[in-house]
C-alpha cells in the first residue's frame, strides 16, 4: 500500500464544543491506484485529505505513507513529505504568480530534485500548454490554470497526487478532458491518485470509488 489510515479521528473545536469530523477512518490505496472519495457536503473529505497531505495532523489513529507514520514526523519531516511525496491539485490553483507558466511546472520537481525536462516537454504538449509557457498565471483562464496545475504536480512524479474537486470550476467538457488527462498522466508517472469529487460520473472513470459517511468510509 502506498498510503494507509488507521483509525483516523480529528475534531475541530468550535466555540461551543469540538466537533469531530472524523471518527475512526480505515482507508488503503494501492501504488498507481485511482480511487474516488465522495460523501456528502461537511462530511470531512477535505479534512481526510489534508490528513493525508500532511498538511494537518490527525487526533489519532495513523496515517502512513510509503511505510512512514505522519504521525511521528517532526515538522521538517513534514514539510520534507510535503516536498517530495505528494502532489496537491487543489480548487484554487494556488500557481506562483510572479513565475511563468514553464517556470511554475518546474518548481515543485526542483524542489523534490526530480527535475527532468523531457518530461516537462512532453507534459507541456500533453496539456497543450505549449503556446502559454512564457506567460503568467493571471493571463490564463481557468481551464488554462488548471492544466499548469495539474503539469506542475506531475512534473514532479510523486507516488501519490491528492485531488480536491480538481475540475469543480470548470465546464463540463473541460472537466472531463482535464480529469481524463490528469488520469493518463499519473499512470504515466504510476502516481497513485485519491480524488475527491461530487460527480458520480466523474468517479466512474477511476479504479474505485470510497464514500466518507458519519465520519467513516462506508462499507
Ligand atoms: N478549521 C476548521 N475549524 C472548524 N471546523 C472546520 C474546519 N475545517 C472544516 N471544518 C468543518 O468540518 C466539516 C468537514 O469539512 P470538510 O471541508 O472536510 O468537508 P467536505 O466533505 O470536504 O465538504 P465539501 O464537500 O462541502 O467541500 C465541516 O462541517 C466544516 O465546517
Amino acid at each position: 500500500m502506498i498510503l494507509t489510515l488507521a483509525g483516523v479521528r480529528k475534531s475541530y473545536s468550535t466555540a461551543e464544543s469540538p466537533i469531530e469530523i472524523l471518527k475512526g477512518v480505515d482507508l488503503e490505496v494501492a501504488a498507481g491506484e485511482s480511487v474516488a472519495l465522495t460523501g456528502e457536503s461537511g462530511s470531512g473529505k477535505s479534512t481526510l485529505l489534508h490528513l493525508a497531505g500532511g498538511l494537518d495532523r490527525a487526533d489519532s489513529g495513523s496515517v502512513v505513507m510509503d511505510g512512514s507514520d505522519l504521525g511521528l514526523f517532526a515538522e521538517s519531516e513534514r514539510a520534507r513529505y510535503r516536498r517530495t511525496k505528494v502532489g496537491l491539485v487543489f480548487q484554487q490553483f494556488n500557481l506562483i504568480p510572479s513565475l511563468s507558466v514553464a517556470a511554475n511546472i518546474s518548481f515543485h520537481a526542483k524542489l523534490a530534485n526530480r527535475y527532468d525536462h523531457a518530461w516537462e516537454r512532453q507534459l507541456i504538449e500533453k496539456l497543450g500548454l505549449e503556446e502559454y509557457t512564457a506567460r503568467y498565471p493571471e493571463q490564463l483562464s481557468g481551464g488554462q490554470q488548471q492544466r499548469v496545475a495539474i503539469g506542475r504536480t506531475l512534473a514532479a512524479r510523486p507516488p501519490l497526487v491528492l485531488a480536491d474537486e480538481p475540475t469543480g470550476n470548470l465546464d463540463e467538457q473541460t472537466g472531463d478532458v482535464v480529469l481524463d488527462l490528469m488520469l493518463s498522466l499519473a499512470r504515466t508517472v504510476g502516481s497513485a491518485l485519491l480524488l475527491v469529487t461530487h460527480s458520480t460520473r466523474l468517479a466512474g472513470r477511476l479504479d474505485r470509488t470510497v464514500v466518507l459517511r458519519g465520519g467513516k468510509i462506508a462499507e
